[in-house]
């Protein structure tokens, strides 16, 4: 499917929330005694906490920030949080969303494959070192999460991974599902996303041993998976204020795929974004300034969420 700035679901008024866009489980989770309910508990619960965490750390109100930590270590903490989200990677679920990924990227994984060299891959969020790109010859996967369940997931918060200083040590692919969510803050949010574009290089076409061009070549990419309230139902984030967001870090949206629970993107990074403008003072010197997005009420109405991302 082709980039579509408004997919027929985009704007839809039905009232959702946040934790109803969760997938439900499938039966070997029932199997393991985590019922649906219970697991969209666990991850709701997880995410207001976070949320609430962030808020206290914000204003240094130790007090606060020592009484949710508490909760989140005897609610089961990061770990029950990524068992109850493994459930939704089941194939029952609509599976495991890298498979779109691949099935975007398949022409340019055909031409990378057939050079004899690979794609370098960074999964943010990887609570399973197996899925669909493990068996993909033609990548090669790097993955951290912020909790490691395998030695093939580097423990690692994606804010603190050093950006890399070369090209060579840049990715051509990064994958984020269902990790921009997690962040706390609308902040925290836009920082990721800028983050993002540290990390892929500026051209991934001489990968290919000739030249891309004139071709449909969608690397550098930014694989994008959010819940999708967070994009169809928020009072302050619509798909297309994303993509004005997303254009001022460089980025430009040519996949766009929503099912019943989620909504998949991919962005292109063309390196010169807008966010950095140029101005001319009252002497006329000339200047740069940084293009900012504040929270702005765009979708008002009662039923809504309050998922937001700022560039500040
Ligand atoms: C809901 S799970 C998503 C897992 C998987 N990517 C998927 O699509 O099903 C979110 C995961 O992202 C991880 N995560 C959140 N923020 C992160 C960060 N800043 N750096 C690394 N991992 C992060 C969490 O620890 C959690 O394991």
């Amino acid at each position: 499917m082709g980039a579509n700035r408004k997919p027929s679901k985009q704007g839809s008024l039905r009232a959702k929330s946040l934790s109803a866009s969760r997938p439900r489980p499938p039966r070997a989770a029932l199997s393991q005694n985590l019922s649906s309910k219970a697991t969209r508990t666990v991850i709701r619960k997880h995410h207001v906490l976070q949320k609430q965490l962030s808020a206290a750390r914000a204003s240094s109100d130790q007090e606060t920030i020592q009484r949710i930590e508490t909760e989140i270590r005897e609610t089961g903490g990061l770990t029950a949080y990524q068992n109850a989200s493994l459930v939704g990677q089941s194939n029952p679920r609509g599976g495991d969303s890298s498979k779109l990924l691949l099935e975007w990227l398949e022409a340019d994984l055909s031409r990378i494959g057939k050079s004899g060299k690979r794609l370098r891959l960074l999964e943010v969020g990887a609570i399973h070192p197996r899925n669909a790109i493990t068996v993909q010859s033609a990548i090669e996967a790097t993955r951290i999460d912020l909790r490691s369940s395998h030695p093939d997931i580097e423990q690692q918060d994606f804010m603190d991974r050093p950006v890399p200083r070369s090209e060579d040590q840049k990715f051509d692919i990064l994958s984020l599902s269902l990790v921009l969510n997690y962040s706390g803050t609308p902040a925290s949010r836009g920082l990721m996303l800028a983050r993002c574009a540290q990390f892929l290089r500026e051209d991934s076409s001489q990968l290919s041993g000739q030249s891309l061009k004139n071709t449909t070549v969608l690397i550098p990419a930014l694989f994008l998976v959010l819940p999708l309230p967070c994009v169809t139902n928020s009072r302050y984030l619509t798909l297309d204020h994303l993509q004005d967001i997303m254009k001022a870090l460089g980025f430009a949206m040519t996949k766009c795929k929503q099912t019943q629970k989620l909504s998949y993107t991919l962005w292109q990074y063309h390196h010169h974004g807008t966010r950095i403008e140029s101005n001319t003072d009252e002497g006329g010197r000339l200047g740069v300034r940084s293009r900012r997005f504040s929270k702005q009420e765009l979708n008002p109405g009662v039923g809504r969420n309050n998922f937001c991302v700022v560039l500040e």
